[in-house]
């Protein structure tokens, strides 16, 4: 029978299907942050259990710590130094490997695993964190759980999921030049809703699909939680291949062209059926960016915060009111009126060599506004130093960005920094919740081409405006 790719990586998977309709399912990998992760192992160690196969636990210190220059222990929120020490702590007595502080590997989590060639086509990998459904872009089943989940999976290399609805999504055509993986996931969210993959593993199909790169593959699979989906999936190819060849984790010598075999399977046989499927044609889309407080407030860069839509219900007025007030702006207001105090250019969303080369074009040779405080946060040192080689750390700085140390950083208003009160800011993260970035924080979603784009006029911007061959 025809198999879809989510149905081959769960069938490959699951040691048993239970009474209740769940499934015990083989855990290839487990990654930890010293965020949740710590809490886990200390709590796996308190019970008396230990990991049982820590060559495949992975640790990184992502989300606490400071991305200052000459960074330690110390951090800027007050219990941070206690998350981290002890995260190395359990790390150590666990035996699993830790990407420490100043590590030559560090970074986040989901920026360092592919990098790496930790995850890889057709394993499963867990993370106490939400955006591990970034990893499925090589085509694993990598998803998001809980710390006591991850406990489970460190102790037995199994847990209990339930299976979730198969979705595709189909991107045909050609994306326009400044338009990239960000401007279609959140497209897609605006159009079906932040709820509109609940309940699905979602597959990325298509010939944009086929087209992107691993790195913007990730960008858009990262953001399948915000559509509430399980998790995301993408066929692996030769990209993905070329990608992961000679990466430190990933097969070599013959087991490498046996993992080829198994890797080239993984894909949606014809005529597989989805219990739900979507086609989104690409070529007439723009850059994108959010205007509100859910990543489904999002239209083109060239619109207007739109008006609350005809017919919709009262909790749906009162969310949008809330949205307007919260956000300082008014319906009808373009987009590109809007000024910004602040740019950030990071996360495990947007934070990748190709993410920082996408921004530099646009800032080589400006300056970022008068008035504008601008940040990039390289995901990873590999990120990092990549970057530095090739000179892209002068074009931040020289631009008037101050170029970091990695970390999750100003995404999330968890290591205890952020751009100060209710300030406007152009955001290459995924989320714009109230109060994400900080007290107040007022978050614009957007590319790293449109954020750069916004710094340097200082109100949110069309990228298209600075690309290649355009007035500085
Ligand atoms: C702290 C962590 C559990 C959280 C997540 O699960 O996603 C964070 O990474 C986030 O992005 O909000
Ligand atoms: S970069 Fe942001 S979204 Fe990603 S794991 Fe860190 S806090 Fe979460």
């Amino acid at each position: 029978m025809a198999k879809t790719l989510f149905e081959k990586l769960w069938s490959d998977h699951e040691i048993q299907q239970l009474e209740d309709g769940d499934s015990l399912i083989y855990i290839d990998r487990v990654f930890l942050h010293e965020r949740t992760g710590s809490v886990a192992l200390e709590s796996l160690s308190s019970d008396g259990r230990a990991v049982r196969t820590p060559g495949r636990v992975f640790c990184s210190m992502d989300h606490i710590v400071d991305t200052l220059p000459g960074r330690g222990d110390d951090t800027l929120v007050p219990a941070g130094k206690a998350f981290i020490q002890s995260t190395r702590q359990a790390s150590r007595q666990a035996g699993i490997h830790l990407f420490d502080v100043n590590d030559f590997d560090q970074g986040i989590v989901h920026v360092i695993s592919p990098e790496l060639g930790i995850v890889q086509p057709g394993c499963t990998l867990v993370c106490p964190d939400s955006h591990t459904c970034s990893q499925g872009a090589l085509g694993a089943l990598a998803w998001g759980i809980g710390s006591s989940q991850a406990e489970h999976a460190m102790a037995t290399n199994t847990l209990v999921v339930k299976k979730p609805r198969s979705m595709r999504v189909n991107f045909h055509g050609t994306l326009s030049p400044g338009v990239t993986a960000k401007d279609l996931i959140l497209h897609l969210i605006a159009r079906y809703g932040a709820a509109g993959g609940s309940g699905y593993a979602i597959e990325f199909a298509g010939e944009v699909i086929r087209n992107l790169d691993v790195e913007a593959r990730l960008t858009l699979c990262n953001m399948a939680v915000e559509f509430s989906a399980f998790t995301a999936v993408i066929a692996p190819d030769q990209k993905t291949i070329d990608y992961l060849q000679g990466r430190r984790y990933a097969p070599s010598g013959d087991n490498w062209g046996a993992a080829l075999d198994y890797w080239c399977s993984l894909h949606s046989d014809p005529g597989a059926t989805f219990d739900r499927e979507i086609d989104i044609d690409c070529s007439e889309l723009a850059p994108c960016v959010t205007w509100g407080t859910s990543p489904q407030h999002a239209c083109e860069i060239t619109g207007k915060v739109p008006d609350i839509a005809p017919g919709a219900g009262d909790t749906d007025h009162a969310t949008w009111r809330r949205a307007y007030e919260y956000m300082g702006v008014q319906a009808g207001q373009p987009l590109r009126s809007l000024a910004i105090d602040a740019a950030f250019i990071g996360s495990c969303t947007n934070s990748r060599i190709s993410d920082l080369r996408q921004a530099a074009a646009v800032l080589s040779g400006r300056r970022v506004a008068e008035g504008v405080r601008a940040i990039c946060v390289p995901g990873s040192q590999g990120v990092k130093r990549q970057a530095e080689a090739e000179g892209l750390d002068r074009i931040f700085m020289d631009a008037g960005f101050e170029w970091r140390e990695p970390g999750c950083s100003m995404c999330f208003f968890a290591g205890g920094e952020s751009f100060g009160f209710r300030q406007r800011i152009a955001t290459s993260t995924n989320r714009n919740f109230e109060g994400r970035q900080g007290p107040e924080s007022r978050s614009h979603l957007a590319s790293p081409a449109t954020v750069a784009a916004s710094a340097i006029a200082g109100h949110l911007a069309d990228p298209r405006d600075y690309l290649e061959g355009k007035p500085a």
